[in-house]
């Protein structure tokens, strides 16, 4: 799993304010559902999910984010985890995740996700374009996980939609509860 170190390390992506506003606003959060920031970074989406009127619960394993969360959000009402994601002890009651987590968490993360016995209600996550083909397609770890689940891709996420670009585009990948 990443540790401290180089950006690359920690998958240092975050979206512009615009692209977050839509890809909270896709989602379709209610007011008082719980939803997982997953590699919530600085807060890109949890400024969303809380004008959302969500209960976000956000993790990141970057001390100084971390704190940079607590603080920021401070009278809001979101939970702060600076926990590695590969350890995160998923809620038993029904949540959703709305996240932009690094690329190369997506497989295994989306994979617990979305396991048999999960409370997840609905997932809408930044992933690479291509990954989001192949987990649709029912491929890879994350793909096979997805089939019990209703998948599409949606919205296209391109490289300048980060700061600074990722190499590759992405897009939200959309799961909701049912088969496709
Ligand atoms: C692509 S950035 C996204 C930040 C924010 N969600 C956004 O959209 O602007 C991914 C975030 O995941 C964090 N991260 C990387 N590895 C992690 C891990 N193993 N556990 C928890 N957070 C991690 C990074 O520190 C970074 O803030």
């Amino acid at each position: 799993m990443a540790g401290p170190g180089t950006r690359r390390e920690w998958g240092w992506h975050p979206l512009t304010t615009e692209h977050a506003a839509r890809v909270v606003d896709d989602a379709g959060v209610r007011p008082g559902q719980l939803v997982l920031d997953l590699g919530a970074g600085d807060g890109a989406l949890t400024r969303h999910l809380v004008a959302a009127g969500a209960r976000v619960l956000a993790v990141e394993l970057h001390p100084r984010r971390a704190r940079a969360l607590r603080e920021r959000f401070a009278d809001a009402d979101v939970t702060v985890l600076e926990v590695d994601l590969a350890d995160l002890r998923l809620p038993r009651r029904p949540f959703r995740v709305v996240a932009n987590p690094p690329f190369a968490l997506t497989s295994p993360l989306l994979a617990r996700v979305l396991a048999r016995g999960s409370a997840l209600v609905a997932a809408d996550v930044v992933v690479q374009r291509q990954a989001a083909r192949r987990i649709v397609a029912g491929e890879g770890t994350a793909g096979r996980a997805a089939r019990r689940w209703a998948v599409e891709v949606g919205r296209a996420v391109p490289r300048s939609a980060f700061r600074p670009p990722p190499r590759v585009d992405a897009a939200v990948l959309r799961v909701r509860r049912g088969r496709r």
